[in-house]
């Protein structure tokens, strides 16, 4: 058998060579044309001594530019084939599936890679994973299974099932299968280390996340699923998958994804390319929301994460993050269009009042009642230009212009003609035409300002909108007085005049502008995935829904793990049911977890209390350890120990401290004990080969081979709210795991069954 696969095998490798040098064939006479059409460009003779022969050249011109194009093209389009050939060299194919379309027809083979291989057109030496046929592979078992196609449901009849690692063009092994993919191949993805880079699993796609990989139904399908049980993963093979399916009508810009932090951004940065495809849109809710306000300084993700709020921030916070809060918003914005609150900034000519904010007041309502916010925005500024070229003819004669106009000297006026003819009709003409001109240049932030609509006073009317949050909403429904509320306002307003707004505001902000401007959102994007959903509240997800009006919508999240917004996460799952048709919704669980060792994520389930359901991937390792240390001298030696150990078997390991003044404090400890460990202080540093220190709200979604937490201790984690951060921390560990606690361990380990773990006290 072994020896049939091997012989199949060399056919395609040899098919690959010659496809190869075909294709570096095309790359060759492509760069010899457009060397070539270079040349004769540089020959076209300029012929513009007549019409018609400016007309020629012109001619020319535009058909070696074609050709030119062409071959670019061709050019690109062999290179592309050419990478896809080498990357199939590598790995050409990692299965084999036999099946018949109809009992007792004849069977057909398939094999299935990274990418579709014909040696004849029509004659599929291997199957692209993402064709519909493939699907089959990572549906079902043997016999009867069903997949979908671009024509509606299909069922084949599966009679064989074999996978396959190759290394170097040789059958390293093969096993025939019962089940959907063989363990023995899933266990071995699992059981490599982990790197600074996040892989693809094209081969060992399981069966529920080949559903969410291929799911084209939903406008929101919503993953739950719990940590390392591959969410990541699936979301990535989801946008390898959607390129392909809509290839041609989708390009990898009408693509964004949301991650947590910039350090994921970069752990999953090499997952597309590896498939071939290029990488989406890739950035975090706050990096989105801070490109549109660069003077505003938003709270980052450490100061959201060690914010201690005082209970009026936290109820005010519920309020400001609601569903109902962002609907207040569109009502409080409708109303502006009538109620005469709209706030104006004056606009001026140099230090001269161009429309004052009465006069702005009088413009916008002046309009009809009926006219939407958009239209009385376009209104008002059109009457705007209208007063500025008015003005323009006015200040024509102005003393201060026939001065400049006198003064101008001779370069002056030359910048100014450009290529313009210098004769003029009349000195009134000449006149004319440089006073215009100095009137422009003089005038021209006044139309930048008009035309930028900075006469709205959006600082002011975000204030506004908080100040009258009391006539918006009931208060009493949020726990909150007015008086309450009146404190937190003043709070915000101190902070807004420092240039600093809060999480929730900023959200808030840039929504009423939006409302006020007439802006509609982004309607090119077409998928948005939000990666660690349960970190946003319905107010921005709500928001992001109207920035990308058209897009469908992949949520992914693991309750379990709401570190920002702790017990609010479940109702968040409410008031997204509410966002979106219920008959294109759609709810996927994972419950398996597949990056840890199954005594890993046995312990890490008995931290959380009622949690979301978790079941271990069946990949043996050692049991948990806590080590109880009397002092810090002491914990940082068993941090040590535990850091040797680890590196000696060669994993790769990250210490988690709670906070970063944790992290920072065992960092500077291990360096004075002459342990070389890297500090991870910001989202923007890059994930670097060695130890590393990481402060818990940036480990988010990242995985390492072994994990030590340090301090485990009482005071560390003293509450119930800490469970979901302690379990979040601890799942990041895929083989060994270490809580290092000095004095009393955390109560949050009580419940946990103790044949799961072993505690080493030390004295
Ligand atoms: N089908 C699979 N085949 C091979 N490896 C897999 C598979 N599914 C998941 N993994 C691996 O398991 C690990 C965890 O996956 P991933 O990071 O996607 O999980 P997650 O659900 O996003 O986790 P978290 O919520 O904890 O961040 C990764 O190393 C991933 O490559």
């Amino acid at each position: 058998m072994k020896q049939a696969e091997q012989q199949y095998l060399d056919h395609v490798m040899e098919q690959l060579q010659v496809a190869k040098q075909a294709a570096e064939k095309k790359i060759q006479t492509a760069k010899r044309d457009i060397k070539s059409i270079d040349a004769q460009f540089n020959d076209i003779r300029m012929n513009t001594t007549t019409y018609s022969g400016m007309m020629d050249t012109a001619l020319s011109v535009r058909a070696q530019q074609q050709m030119l194009n062409e071959r670019e093209n061709s050019w690109q389009h062999a290179a592309d084939h050419l990478a896809t050939l080498q990357r199939l060299e590598a790995k050409p194919y990692f299965a084999r599936i036999d099946f018949e379309e109809r009992p007792g027809q004849a069977e057909e083979t398939i094999y299935i890679g990274l990418a579709s291989f014909t040696d004849t057109p029509d004659h599929f030496l291997i199957y692209d994973w993402r064709a519909p046929i493939s699907s089959i592979y990572y549906e079902g078992e043997l016999g009867p299974v069903s997949y979908q196609t671009p024509d509606g449901e299909q069922s084949v009849n599966v009679t064989l099932k074999r996978q396959f690692q190759i290394a170097d063009g040789v059958i390293v092994t093969l096993y025939d299968t019962q089940a959907t993919v063989t363990d023995q191949m899933l266990l071995a993805a699992l059981s490599n280390h982990s790197s600074t880079k996040m892989k693809s699993i094209v081969a060992t796609i399981q069966k529920a996340q080949n559903r969410i990989i291929r799911n084209t139904s939903a406008d929101l399908l919503f993953v739950q699923g719990a940590a390392g049980s591959g969410k990541t993963a699936a979301v990535l093979q989801r946008v390898a998958w959607l390129l392909y399916r809509y290839r041609g009508n989708l390009t990898a810009a009408q693509v964004i994804m949301f991650s947590p932090n910039q350090l994921f951004n970069d752990y999953i940065d090499q997952v597309l390319p590896e498939l071939g495809e290029h990488n989406m849109v890739q950035m975090t809710y706050f990096q989105y929301l801070n490109r549109r306000v660069p003077r505003l300084q938003v709270a980052d993700l450490r100061e959201r994460f060690e914010q201690e709020n005082d209970v009026i921030e936290a109820r005010a916070n519920q309020l400001l993050t609601s569903l109902a809060f962002f609907k207040a918003t569109g009502r409080y914005a409708k109303r502006l269009g009538t109620d005469g609150h709209l706030k104006f900034r004056p606009l001026k000519f140099g230090d001269r009042l161009f429309a004052s904010k009465d006069k702005l007041k009088e413009i916008y309502y002046g309009f009809s009642s009926t006219y939407r916010l958009s239209n009385r925005l376009d209104g008002t500024t059109e009457r705007l230009i209208r007063m500025l070229n008015s003005r323009l003819g006015n200040e024509m004669h102005a003393k201060w212009v026939e001065e400049r106009v006198q003064s101008l000297s001779k370069e002056e006026m030359d910048t100014l003609l450009k290529n313009r003819p210098r004769e003029f009709a009349s000195d009134e003409a000449e006149y004319q035409f440089f006073a215009k001109q100095i009137l422009r240049k003089e005038m021209a932030p006044l139309k930048r300002a008009i035309d930028h609509h900075r006469w709205l006073n959006i600082n002011a009317q975000y204030i506004h909108l908080l100040r009258v949050v009391p006539h918006l909403v009931d208060l009493s429904k949020w726990h909150l007085t007015p008086a309450q509320w009146q404190t937190y306002v003043e709070r915000q307003l101190a902070a807004f005049k420092a240039g600093k707004i809060s999480a929730a505001g900023v959200s808030i902000y840039l929504y009423l502008y939006d409302l006020l401007t007439g802006k509609r959102g982004d309607s090119e994007m077409r998928f948005v995935f939000v990666d660690e959903v349960q970190d946003y509240d319905a107010y921005q997800l709500a928001y992001l829904k109207f920035c990308f009006p058209q897009a469908k919508f992949t949520l992914l999240g693991d309750l379990n793990q709401a570190i920002f917004t702790h017990e609010n996460s479940r109702s968040l799952l409410k008031q997204l049911s509410t966002m979106f048709e219920p008959d294109k919704t759609q709810v996927v669980q994972l419950t398996k977890s597949y990056r840890s060792t199954a005594q890993i994520t046995d312990f890490t389930a008995q931290i959380l209390l009622d949690g979301e359901k978790i079941e271990a991937f069946d990949r043996q390792g050692p049991k948990p350890q806590v080590v109880v240390t009397a002092d810090s001298a002491r914990g940082v030696q068993a941090v040590q120990t535990a850091l040797a150990q680890a590196q000696a078997a060669g994993e790769k390991v990250a210490i988690i401290g709670k906070s970063l003044a944790d992290s920072e404090a065992i960092t500077t400890a291990l360096k004075a004990a002459g342990v070389k460990a890297t500090l991870v202080r910001t989202e923007n540093q890059r994930l670097v080969d060695g130890a590393l220190v990481v402060p818990s709200y940036l480990a988010k979604g990242l995985e390492f081979d072994a994990v030590i937490v340090w301090d485990a201790n009482a005071t560390k984690y003293a509450g119930d709210d800490e469970r979901q951060l302690l379990y979040t921390i601890c799942s990041r560990a895929m083989h060994t795991l270490t809580l290092v606690a000095v004095g009393q361990p955390t109560a949050l380990l009580d419940r946990v069954a103790p044949e799961l773990y072993e505690i080493h006290p030390v004295d």
